[in-house]
């Protein structure tokens, strides 16, 4: 627990000095944030604001037809002006003569109508033929049977619109809200749906003909419709037939303050280019750390899969917490004339944003994973952010599935999230607790509380797919696994392989060309029939090996033999094509992640933090590999000494000669008490001077360890090697110690010696064989040389 926890603060010091020293993208990242919300604020401050009056509205007459009898005192019909064009068919149901009577009204006054059987026959005429017909008007089915109307008590008929089988504009009608819940936004114009889709109307002459039906004294003659209209009128005025009028509710005084009314979506598009550097810099830093095998590396050198995303999770968190809370100091405080958010529950604002937060830099991290490039990444990056206002603007007429769904984007769902703030500042009621779940408008029934569960839900979504896409889904370097991984008990239970150092598939080389094995010595590493094959290219075909701990093994071979693919395959950079390794006594094909603790590595191409100083690699690296805190510091000392770093300490990577890099690369693999070192062409660009001082750090430190080295030169290996392997065309020709080769090829050193006149051969040959028993002397006119194996 308290070894995670110390990793993620070593991890987390290392990004902050990375992000510190590269000043320009921090720039960006403060400014956008800064200038966006003064703009904001610049901008609502001097929009002001207006008082306005309650407005008490006219009463009008419920039918949108002209039927002054209905309603004499007020001919004047609202949206008059606007003659709605809608169809005249009105259907009924059930089929009966008396409500047929009753529905004669409707003709009277320009319907047409029409019966159908049933209820269900009504509902499914009515979805055929939404667009040419006005409404349904639905009795109860038992009224079929009905034969005198007059004594029933309850009457009962829906009157069914479109709207309720989804064909209309509105969709939802929330007849349960006493007034429209969008309040805030000003008194409303023009007339009322209820009233211009014709329903009051329609409500008002079927309650009219209700009245007839019970009367019974009026006989309608469709035949002369306007004689049966001056007869309902007549028949009004003697019954004195209440007048029917309508009114909308008073509206209050209000607030007009310009903000939040002028512009909402586009609130929520500043917010998105105010954070658009600090998501570019943050998968530009996430996809280079890959590209430059950095990342790769540091996990070989023992960071854990979960703990490397964590890691970033923590620092990005932590920063676009950092500008978040400048962004919200200068919009929520009351620091300017008009905050943006003056009505909302400041905690409820708060929590919203730092959910978001999480999920967006959860999303970063599943969107960098996705890609092997950090150009490629960062403008992939930059359309997401822009796909994400587009996806805001085509659900936000949505219903509430489509609209969580698209909630599934963080951007997206804070797009929404911001627009229900703004509806309810809009009501100059703010969002609180109370109205958390609740949906701000009727026809918006997404609430804040919904987006932040679905804000809640992206950071595991997106968490796991960021580590699972890895996992699958490999760039360049680094083992990647099944789809289907988390399902096989191998992954979760590896098994350490305990056979023997028997070497298997050898069969290869030639007869004599592998020394026996070395008896009482541990294999360190055993690598069984590793092959890797690129296109039509075998980098390395067959090769079965044993290294042995405390012993240093030395791979020679010409360029392109297979020595580096050995060594990317041994530290899990890349995958075998087949065949595999044990090290440690885990096999490198499933059980990598246990693997790296304890593996030092040091590629032919140097992999360095370029701003991170020669001491720091060395304490960020000996801390990954868990060396104790107090050793850390003698263990720098030493290395730093040894390599004569001591005056280049403080230098940052980016500022060290070629030579010095490498000898820094070479330093990091070692240091840590790394069980397995693998050293890649360490010598290669290093003056003699430091070649030799390498050779003797090697030889001091390989007790202890398994130590595998890369070389094209024969004088290292013969120095260094206590096994030599060489390998040609990725295949392994020879193995065994440096004695054992030189006597299999016959060339040890020679000793040639310019013969004078007088020279005693037998002498010198004598004297020779004292030294060096198996010498072995070759004659020359000239000269005499000697064989000294
Ligand atoms: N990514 C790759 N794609 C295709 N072929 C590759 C790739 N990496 C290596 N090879 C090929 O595999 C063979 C072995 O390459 P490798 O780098 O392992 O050799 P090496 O012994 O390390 O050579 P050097 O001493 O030059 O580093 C070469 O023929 C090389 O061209």
């Amino acid at each position: 627990m308290w070894g995670g926890i110390n990793l993620l603060l070593l991890l987390q010091w290392k990004y902050w000095i990375l992000r510190i020293r590269s000043p320009l993208g921090m720039t960006c990242d403060f400014l956008f944030v800064i200038v966006i919300a003064v703009i904001t604020l610049a901008r609502n401050s001097t929009s002001g604001g207006t008082w306005h009056e309650k407005t008490i509205y006219q009463p009008f007459c419920a039918s949108t037809k002209p039927i002054p009898y209905l309603c004499p005192n007020n001919t004047n019909f609202i949206d008059s002006s606007r003659p709605v064009k809608h169809p005249t068919r009105i259907i009924y149901s059930p089929e009966n003569p008396h409500l047929a009577k009753i529905m004669n009204i409707f003709m009277v006054f320009g319907y047409e109508v029409e019966p159908k059987k049933n209820r269900k026959a009504l509902e499914a005429y009515f979805r055929m033929n939404a667009s040419t017909t006005l409404a349904g008007i639905q009795f109860d089915d038992s009224y079929s049977k009905a034969t005198d109307l007059r004594n029933m008590k309850n009457f009962k008929a829906s009157i069914r619109f479109p709207a309720e089988i989804g064909q209309s504009s509105i969709s939802n009608w929330a007849t349960h809200e006493l007034i429209e819940r969008e309040y805030g936004a000003g008194p409303p114009q023009g007339s009322s749906s209820y009233y211009k889709e014709e329903f009051l109307s329609l409500q008002q002459i079927l309650g009219l003909a209700f009245i007839f039906s019970r009367d019974g004294s009026i006989d309608l003659d469709l035949a002369h419709l306007n004689e049966s209209n001056s007869k309902i009128a007549k028949w009004v005025e003697s019954k004195r037939f209440p007048q029917m009028y309508m009114q909308r509710f008073p509206y209050g005084e209000w607030w007009d303050d310009k903000g939040p009314r002028t512009a909402e979506s586009l609130y929520s598009l500043k917010f998105l280019c105010a954070l658009l550097p600090f998501v570019a810099n943050t998968v530009k830093w996430i996809v280079l750390e890959k590209e430059r095998q950095l990342k790769e590396f540091i996990k070989i050198m023992g960071l854990s899969t979960w703990m490397y995303w964590l890691s970033w999770f923590l620092q990005c968190y932590i920063y676009l917490l950092v500008l978040m809370t400048i962004f919200l100091i200068l919009m929520l405080a009351p620091i300017v004339k008009q905050p943006i958010f003056p009505y909302s529950n400041s905690s409820i604002v708060l929590s919203f944003f730092l959910v978001y937060s999480a999920a967006l830099v959860a999303f970063i991290l599943a969107t960098s994973a996705l890609f092997p490039k950090a150009t490629r990444a960062v403008i992939c990056s930059i359309v997401f952010r822009i796909a994400a206002f587009a996806l805001f603007n085509l659900v936000s007429t949505k219903g509430m599935a489509v609209q969580l769904a698209a909630c599934l984007w963080p951007d997206t769902a804070i797009c929404i999230g911001l627009e229900i703030i703004w509806k309810y500042e809009k009501q100059t009621e703010g969002c609180q607790r109370h109205n958390l779940f609740e949906p701000v408008t009727h026809e918006r029934n997404t609430s804040l509380g919904l987006v932040i569960l679905m804000l809640i839900l992206d950071i595991f979504i997106y968490m796991f797919l960021a580590i699972y896409i890895e996992a699958i889904y490999p760039s360049e370097f680094g083992t990647h696994y099944p789809w289907n991984f988390l399902c096989k008990p191998s992954y979760w239970r590896p098994k350490r392989d305990t056979e023997s150092n028997d070497i298997r598939d050898n069969k290869r080389v030639r007869s004599g060309f592998l020394e026996a094995e070395p008896k009482g010595l541990k294999a360190g590493v055993q690598i069984k029939g590793l092959t890797k094959v690129y296109g039509s290219t075998t980098a390395v075909d067959g090769l079965s090996l044993n290294l042995y701990e405390n012993q240093i093994t030395v791979l020679l071979g010409r360029n392109g033999a297979g020595k580096t693919t050995t060594i990317s395959m041994l530290s899990g950079m890349i995958t075998p094509t087949s065949g595999t390794a044990i090290l440690n006594g885990y096999d490198i094909r499933r059980d990598m992640r246990f693997l790296r603790k304890c593996i030092g590595i040091c590629p032919q191409h140097n992999i360095l933090y370029d701003n991170l100083t020669v001491e720091e690699h060395l304490y960020f690296y000996s801390r990954i590999k868990a060396l104790p805190k107090k050793e850390i510091k003698a263990e720098i000392k030493s290395y730093l000494v040894s390599m004569e770093f001591t005056n280049k300490r403080k230098k940052q990577a980016k500022s060290l000669s070629g030579g010095m890099k490498r000898k820094l690369c070479i330093c990091i693999a070692l240091c840590g008490n790394s069980k397995i070192v693998m050293l890649d062409e360490p010598t290669s660009g290093l003056d003699p001077n430091n070649r030799r001082k390498l050779w003797d750090l090697l030889l001091k430190h390989r007790t202890g360890k398994t130590i595998l080295l890369t070389t094209h030169f024969m004088d290292e290996a013969d120095v260094l090697g206590d096994r030599i392997a060489i390998m040609a065309g990725g295949e392994l020709k020879c193995c065994g110690s440096s004695f054992f080769l030189k006597k299999l090829y016959g060339s040890g050193y020679i000793l040639v010696i310019d013969k004078g006149p007088r020279c005693d051969v037998p002498k010198i040959t004598a004297l020779l064989k004292s030294s060096v028993p198996e010498v072995q002397g070759r004659l020359n006119n000239a000269s005499r040389s000697f064989g000294l194996n």
